[in-house]
């Protein structure tokens, strides 16, 4: 996958969007070229090495000097409250709090399915305290997360529009995702009217993307289409509405 991604960033300005914090997920990937959003998009960095698509578009050959924290100010409660319910979930066996920097996970996909009521309640009652931070529900996981009006959606908007791609006619973004959070990024190019949406999903769901594809092997092979064939993509892509 990454050799895919590679070669796509090569083509085209790529950007990961995702709800893990941006180190970890730049230590996943391990692609200097690509800009990264973590945090849900509360952290976004630009690339640290200059990709080809810039010099064969004639543009500067500087690495692009992007960066935005819209919830810095938040960095200190999510750290006390990271320690608080790390210490509370130890009494939960197979509970786990992961440190997303401007966020934070509460897994219970290995706790008993008989604990997760009490696993609720427990990070309720220590959010009580806390009120400029809110509380959502993913696969099997609770995101603490603080009560500012910036998600995956926003982050797409800020990189298209501090790239100057934002209401272009001769840019189209694709953004793929199969997280509920990335319904966000949907709808804003649904709303935008520019570019499409990609669900990545086994089963037919409510979405705002336009079209899905089944699985990453798909994602990998839209990606090496991309590259070599992009008139042809639409024979991999699977039309919602
Ligand atoms: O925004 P994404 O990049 O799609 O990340 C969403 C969440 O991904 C991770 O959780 C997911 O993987 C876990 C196993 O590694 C799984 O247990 C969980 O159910 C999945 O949602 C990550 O740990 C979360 O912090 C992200 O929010």
């Amino acid at each position: 996958m990454r050799d895919a991604v590679r070669g796509v960033a090569q083509h085209f300005p790529t950007a990961i969007v995702s709800g893990r914090c941006r180190d970890k997920v730049f230590n996943f990937v391990k692609l200097e070229e690509l800009y990264y959003a973590g945090s849900h998009g509360m952290d976004i960095k630009g690339p640290t090495k200059v990709s080809n698509h810039k010099w064969l578009l004639g543009l500067s050959t500087q690495a692009d000097e992007v960066l935005c924290q819209p919830a810095t100010e938040f960095l200190p409660v999510i750290q006390e409250v990271y320690e608080t319910l790390t210490a509370k979930m130890e009494s939960i066996p197979g509970a786990m709090v992961e440190n997303n920097k401007f966020c934070l996970s509460v897994h219970f996909r290995c706790v008993e399915e008989a604990e997760w009521d009490a696993l609720g309640r427990e990070v309720k009652a220590v959010l009580e305290d806390y009120p400029k931070l809110c509380l959502t529900k993913g696969r099997k996981v609770l995101e603490i997360r603080p009560f500012i009006k910036w998600n995956k959606g926003n982050a797409l908007k800020f990189l298209l529009k501090s790239l100057g791609y934002a209401g272009r006619g001769d840019v189209f973004p694709i953004y793929i995702g199969d997280d509920r959070t990335d319904e966000d990024a949907f709808k804003v190019l649904r709303n935008m009217g520019q570019g499409i949406g990609i669900l990545v999903t086994k089963f037919p769901k409510d979405t705002s993307a336009s079209y899905s594809l089944r699985e990453p092997a798909e994602v990998k092979h839209f990606y090496i289409s991309f590259q070599r064939e992009y008139m042809c993509i639409y024979i991999y892509v699977t039309y919602i509405k």
